[in-house]
């Protein structure tokens, strides 16, 4: 049906002509379009009204047409939906003004009905469908309960995350029970994602290399792979862990279909931690989109001969950064395409 079933196929792990590409943050401040709506609209505003969401979606297909489209919300949605306080302010990120830093506060964290809480994202995802014309597939995505957690614990973005790695070692119970509680409403989430349309999920790790080795285990990935595991049979599923290059060993034993890796670990030692077989996504350094339009294409090309163009997602390594020049991420995109030629 879809038009251009290029990333599924790599999700596949199917041979195909040249690798798919998209960027995480595809549709966010570098856009002019996008600074526009910005300008007009709160942050949950945009998030909360399909008709934003959906049009803000379409803006990068539209104006550097990548392989897929990833829907525009935010992975603080699901801790708002369970009844977390959370604010957005300029240039702080992202705000909670009533952190939780007890089993008190844990307790007064619930799984909430997706359906009640959530509908705007699903009524996003069912227009963005019919806007996107098969065109090109959609993405869905969610914060790993890791990720989430950091941002309802430690209150406010941070370099470390201390506050929340140490509510998870004097007080691991409560810390898990409000894992669990994560996990359980992100499943529920996704499910409701898939079922209204998108053709693959994310999880987004973003804050997974904060922990060691060992308590990545206990604290990120046994909920990630709970997530996997609920949703493999279901829709093709790519974890993203940034700094988790740790980790890749397990996840690539897991049921996830592609592995997401940031510009710290090459493309050789990804393959090799990971197994060698699944699909991997990444690893362009995000600010190596500042570099001349030639040097980003011959780096593009570099990277695809290292990882390979089968089994793999061109992607950079982390988000967009709001300072690219729209001609630089096109020449990103345009690269791929090129490829081979
Ligand atoms: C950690 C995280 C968040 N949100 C997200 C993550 C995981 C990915 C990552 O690590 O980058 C995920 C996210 N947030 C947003 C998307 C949009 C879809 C896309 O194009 O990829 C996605 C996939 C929109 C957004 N989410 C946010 C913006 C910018 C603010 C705005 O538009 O007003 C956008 C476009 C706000 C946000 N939201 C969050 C932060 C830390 C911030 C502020 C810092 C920043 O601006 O990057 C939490």
């Amino acid at each position: 049906m879809l038009k251009n079933d290029l990333f599924l196929r790599a999700l596949k792990g199917e041979t195909v002509q040249r690798p798919p590409v998209w960027m995480m943050r595809q549709a966010g401040r570098y856009l002019p379009e996008f600074r526009e709506l910005r300008d007009k609209y709160d942050f949950f505003t945009r998030c909360e009204t399909p008709e934003l969401a959906a049009e803000i979606t379409v803006q990068p297909i539209r104006r550097i047409a990548p392989d897929a489209a990833i829907l525009f919300s935010d992975i603080l949605v699901v801790p708002r939906a369970m009844g977390i306080h959370v604010e957005l302010k300029d240039n702080l990120g992202p705000i909670i003004p009533n952190p939780i830093r007890s089993l008190a506060d844990v307790h007064k964290v619930y799984v909430p009905d997706v359906n009640e809480t959530l509908g705007y994202v699903f009524d996003a995802v069912k227009l963005t469908k019919e806007m996107l014309n098969d065109e090109v597939p959609l993405i869905g995505f969610a914060g790993s309960p890791w990720t989430i957690f950091c941002y309802a614990v430690e209150g406010k973005g941070s370099k470390s995350f201390d506050t929340a790695k140490g509510f998870c070692f004097s007080n691991p119970a409560a810390a898990h029970t409000l894992l669990q509680k994560i996990t359980d409403t992100t499943i529920l989430y996704l499910k409701e994602k898939i079922k209204s349309g998108v053709n693959a999920v994310q999880i987004f790790d973003s804050w997974g290399g904060m922990l060691s080795p060992v308590d990545y285990q206990e604290f990120s990935w046994k909920y990630i792979n709970q997530i996997v595991d609920a949703l493999a049979d279901i829709t093709p599923v790519i974890v993203f862990g940034k700094g988790c290059w740790f980790a890749l060993g397990d996840m690539g034993k897991s049921r996830a279909s592609a592995l997401g890796v940031d510009w710290t670990c090459s493309a050789r030692n990804a393959r090799y931690l990971s197994g060698g077989n699944i699909t991997l996504q990444g690893n362009f350094d995000p600010s190596r989109l500042l570099s001349p339009i030639p040097t980003i294409k011959k780096m593009v090309h570099e990277m695809i001969d290292e990882f390979g163009k089968d089994k793999y997602i061109v992607n950079l390594g982390h988000g967009i950064l709001p300072n690219i020049p729209v001609d630089h991420a096109k020449a990103f995109i345009d690269a791929v395409k090129e490829y081979g030629n």
